[in-house]
């Protein structure tokens, strides 16, 4: 008989304070021996600016109009908080998000976090609770934070709120994610980084591919 006692579903309706879980049915687990973040310095000041890490990613590039172009500063410690518009185009169900999409905002948010502790990274694994539907036409706010670190793997969480437009509470957890990070080094990209948008990339575009 195979066992599914790791994936029941439990109730994880939010309590009456909108901030916690009565439980949760992730499998998520930190590790025994998880570092705690040693933030490197590179990493601005909390409360500036952390710039895009590559101007063609979808989730943060301002030259990539199709992408949801999330907008960040440093928070507290190894910590970041991103906004962007839930624009119509990001639609699912009639009205809302389409989860792909927070998925894509808690994937980037995570792994800006991870800038605090490595230069670079790609997400291994990223597992994601949609707690409330999220209107179109809103703001919404991701506040992503590494837990810890093991050799090369971040551990990283994140929380997502409705901070202006339709269905505005800051006070309202509207999804939760958790995710792991690895640190990559240059050679990562190697294969492709002379590609951008599937073609070589133009001068200009080819420095900064190289850096990601
Ligand atoms: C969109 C691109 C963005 C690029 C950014 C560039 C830098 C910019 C800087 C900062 C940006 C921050 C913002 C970014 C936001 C967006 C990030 C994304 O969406 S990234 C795209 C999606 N992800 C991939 O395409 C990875 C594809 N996968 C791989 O390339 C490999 O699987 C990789 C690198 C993740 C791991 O491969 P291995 O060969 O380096 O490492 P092994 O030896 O397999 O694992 C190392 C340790 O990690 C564990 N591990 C690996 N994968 C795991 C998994 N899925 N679950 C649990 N553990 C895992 C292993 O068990 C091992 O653990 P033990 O050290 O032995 O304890």
């Amino acid at each position: 008989m195979v066992d599914i006692t790791f994936c029941r579903s439990e109730d994880r309706r939010l309590d009456r304070t909108g901030l916690h879980y009565r439980s949760m049915s992730s499998t998520w687990t930190l590790p025994d021996d998880l570092q705690a973040p040693t933030i490197v310095p590179e990493f601005p000041a909390s409360g500036e600016p952390l710039p895009r890490h590559w101007s063609l990613c979808f989730g943060c590039g301002d030259d990539q109009p199709s992408g949801i172009q999330m907008t960040f500063v440093v928070g507290d410690g190894a910590s970041v908080v991103g906004r962007f518009e839930v624009a119509r185009r990001y639609q699912g169900g009639p009205g809302v998000i389409h989860g792909g999409i927070l998925g894509t905002a808690f994937d980037e948010a995570q792994g800006m976090a991870c800038r605090s502790v490595a230069l670079a990274v790609v997400t291994a694994h990223l597992e994601i609770d949609f707690a409330r539907p999220i209107p179109l036409d809103s703001t919404l706010e991701i506040t992503a934070k590494v837990d810890g670190t093991v050799r090369r793997k971040v551990y990283t969480s994140a929380e997502a709120r409705i901070v202006a437009g339709p269905g505005a509470d800051p006070d309202v957890v509207v999804g939760t994610s958790r995710g792991l990070f690895l640190v990559i080094d240059q050679t990562h990209f190697e294969k492709v980084k002379s590609m951008v948008d599937a073609v070589p990339a133009a001068a200009g575009t080819a420095a900064e591919a190289s850096s990601f």
